[in-house]
């Protein structure tokens, strides 16, 4: 932790907590039960304190009570128990009993930090009755309206023990005993975690509602902000965002946590409302921009001794056996966190000031994030164990929920929201241009520059038909090339054919070809998962090409750029996947570039582009039994995609070709069964490999016993296993060195069987499909 005076964030952080109203995150109050007249059907009016032989009568007409978890109610006896009176057999004399409910609810509400001229509203939620052994355990309440800010439980006069209730927030406990003769009103905020300890002798009745908010918590705060506290807090924010030209904001930390339906401005809870008044005043006074967000906090930590138990994350119960009033504080995982290794906070739910939401999604700086109370004091709402991580032992993951407010000055406006939401930043270039602002629509552009590669980059596909229209209307070359440089070719679809060649007539060939050249990032290593998106994109391009030649002027001029920067990385990767050593791989790796080729080929039939359909069929042709594997492929998928046009996309030279390298093969006669040789393909020449290709090739030599030490056997065993040679190798562990002994296998045989009933196939097929017409 950085000392608290160390930067203008921090002290910004430290100024708020300073200035923190009084409110708790929960509190309680007491009543005289005068005003309480409740009658349930078949027991009648319930005296109070409740007596033993009330209490059981009600727990026999109640059912067990369920519980909420994400979406929805379950019954489990192990996280709930206790009996729930339904609702259509309760009377409450309503009148009566607002004369206690209503001073006690606005008392509740200053308890809990809620400013005058906010009210809470207190809605009847259910009856409950504990008996000894019953119990609730620990929990969040789900909020049932969007104006739910939190919970109020009343519990009736009774003689009993246990039953506690115990409400957690940040860090700290409240706990909170049934009284004998007076009424206990509990009110605590939604985002708090509370349970319910065994009731160890009598019965524990209580009534719950739901607290709803009626009135704007920030708006009614900001009567009591500081004025002079507000400047100072200015102060901070002119010093950290000084006069660089790099956009940056402040990011706030709050101290309740907020589901998406519950984020407003108007229910901040406690400490919040009033350090959010705070924040706007401060803000106003330094010309800058608020928004108020959720914040997703992960947070990775070294860790000592970890117990074996706490694998994988949250406890699912409750260890409760102490009665003191002090929780264990180890913790909830049982690890003992060292040092913080590095935390990540990203923003979501992005709500202006005036409360119009923006879709966002934003990772923020460690230096632009401070919080008065630190992450590690709240409760992840979840956390992973990682065993021994080389140069940091053990670590442990944990995700915090938590709301932010976001401050950055007006003069960054368009950037600060674009980085959040680009989508949203080409909205607003795109009513520009619509209004004739052209000059004001790229000087906004401009500003994205130090952040777009990243912020496009990550949603592209739905941004590119918009950045394309963009980038037309800004009439500059250098920005709209600037503009689209983030997107990569496999985000472009049939749907944005039309304004692709629009932009291509605007800005010219070079310009276009610049464009492409890029997308098809030449940068980006040829690995397995480029294969596969490439590969589909591939099979998707005959339908761009038939948009694109539909679009005028220059369409079949960008559907020749796509495919002729489309084919040279799919060659590369076709030469370097037939050099691959092992055979099941390289054939199922060519096999499925079968449908990229095909969809290319089909293009240049779209865009009659004979000169390079020529060179695709050539190089398919090669002399080369790998490549058969890959032309079969692209001919199944031509013919599935039943485009008639086999001829003009050389696709009946490709059949032709792939039929007579199949006949040759199946012309070879067939192994004899006394054939034992086994072909070493090329590879290492090493006295190791001349010996085991002489082995190999022999046609009556089956097994080989080969003296051989340790490093020289393990040569041996990758030639075999990399080849997949029908060869069993074991090791013989006796005398010095051990012996290697090579066993020639059926597999062989029954292989080569198969390989020429493929073949079969294979012919069968290309003679029924191409050469009868
Ligand atoms: O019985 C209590 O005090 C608490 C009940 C509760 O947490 C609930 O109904 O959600
Ligand atoms: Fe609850």
């Amino acid at each position: 932790m950085p000392s608290p005076q160390s930067s203008p964030c921090d002290r910004f952080a430290n100024l708020l907590g300073e200035a923190a109203a009084t409110g708790s995150f929960s509190a309680r109050r007491t009543a005289r039960p005068n005003d309480l007249r409740l009658e349930v059907s078949s027991v009648g009016t319930i005296a109070l304190p409740v007596p033993v032989r009330q209490a059981k009568e009600l727990c026999l007409i109640g059912r067990p009570a369920r519980f909420g978890q994400g979406k929805q109610t379950l019954l489990d006896a192990r996280v709930r128990d206790t009996w729930e009176i339904p609702k259509s057999r309760l009377k409450i004399d309503k009148r009566r009993w607002n004369a206690t409910l209503r001073p006690v609810l606005d008392r509740l509400r200053a308890d809990l930090g809620l400013p005058e001229g906010c009210e809470l509203i207190a809605e009847f939620h259910s009856m409950l009755v504990y008996a000894p052994g019953q119990f609730f355990a620990p929990h969040q309440d789900s909020e049932k309206a969007d104006t739910m800010i939190g919970t109020m439980v009343v519990t009736l006069p009774s003689v009993s023990t246990g039953g506690v209730l115990v409400v957690e927030h940040a860090g700290q406990t409240a706990t909170y005993r049934s009284s004998k003769e007076s009424l206990s009103f509990v009110a605590f905020y939604a985002d708090c975690r509370h349970h319910v300890r065994p009731v160890t002798s009598g019965y524990r009745v209580v009534l719950t509602y739901n607290l709803l908010l009626k009135g704007d918590t920030v708006v009614a705060s900001a009567g009591r902000a500081d004025p002079d506290r507000a400047t100072e807090l200015a102060g901070c924010l002119n010093d950290h965002f000084g006069d660089s030209d790099e956009p940056r904001r402040l990011v706030y930390l709050l101290d309740h946590e907020y589901t998406q339906r519950a984020l407003s401005w108007a229910r901040l809870k406690g400490d919040d409302a009033s350090r959010a008044a705070l924040v706007r005043a401060a803000a106003h006074e330094a010309d800058c921009e608020v928004a108020l967000a959720l914040a997703e906090v992960h947070e990775t930590w070294s860790t000592e001794d970890a117990e074996p138990w706490g694998y994988g994350g949250r406890r699912a119960h409750w260890d409760d056996d102490q009665e003191d009033d002090e929780e264990d504080g180890s913790g909830e995982d049982g690890y003992e966190l060292q040092e913080l290794i590095e935390s990540t906070t990203s923003l979501d739910c992005w709500l202006d000031e005036s409360g119009e939401a923006t879709p966002t999604s934003l990772t923020v700086f460690d230096d632009e994030v401070c919080a008065t109370t630190p992450t590690a004091d709240l409760s992840p709402h979840d956390s992973s164990y990682e065993g021994y991580m080389g140069n940091y032992g053990n670590t442990l993951d944990r995700w915090y929920r938590r709301a932010a407010i976001v401050v950055w000055p007006r003069r960054w406006s368009y950037a600060i929201r674009a980085q959040a939401s680009p989508g949203w930043a080409l909205d607003r270039l795109a009513d520009l241009v619509q209004v004739g602002d052209v000059a004001g629509a790229r000087d906004a552009a401009t500003t994205l520059g130090s952040f777009w590669s990243v912020a496009a980059g990550v949603n592209g596909q739905h941004l590119l038909g918009k950045a394309l229209t963009v980038a037309q209307g800004l009439d500059e070359p250098g920005i709209a090339a600037m503009l689209l440089a983030p997107f990569q070719i496999e985000m472009l679809g049939h749907t944005h054919a039309a304004s692709l060649a629009q932009l291509a007539a605007h800005y010219g060939e070079s310009w276009t070809r610049e464009m492409v050249g890029g997308w098809f990032g030449r940068d980006r290593p040829a690995h397995m998962s480029w294969q596969t998106q490439r590969a589909s994109w591939l099979a998707s391009l005959p339908a761009i090409c038939e948009a694109l030649r539909a679009a005028p002027q220059v369409g079949v001029m960008v559907g020749g750029l796509l495919s002729a920067a489309a084919w040279t990385p799919l060659r590369d990767a076709m030469a370097e996947l037939s050099r691959f050593p092992t055979p099941s791989h390289r054939h199922t790796a060519l096999g499925e570039l079968g449908p990229a080729v095909a969809g290319l080929l089909a293009s240049t039939t779209t865009l009659a582009a004979r000169e390079l359909r020529d060179e695709i069929v050539a190089f398919l042709c090669r002399s080369n039994d790998d490549l058969v594997v890959c032309a079969m492929s692209a001919l199944r998928a031509a013919h599935k995609s039943r485009r008639d046009t086999h001829r003009e996309a050389g696709l009946d030279i490709v059949s032709r070709h792939c039929t007579v390298r199949l006949a040759t093969r199946l012309a070879r006669p067939t192994r004899s069964a006394d054939d034992w040789s086994i072909e070493l393909p090329e590879g290492c020449h090493c006295e190791l490999c001349q010996t085991l290709d002489a082995f190999l090739a022999d046609t009556a030599r089956r097994s080989f016993e080969w003296p051989l030490a340790e490093q020289r056997r393990r040569h041996v065993h990758s030639r075999i296993d990399q080849a997949e040679l029908p060869v069993h190798h074991q090791t013989r562990r006796s005398g010095r060195p051990y012996t290697l002994v090579l066993t020639k296998t059926e597999a062989l045989f029954a292989r080569e069987r198969e390989a020429r009933r493929r073949d079969q196939t294979d012919l069968a097929w290309l003679g029924r499909t191409f050469n009868m017409r």
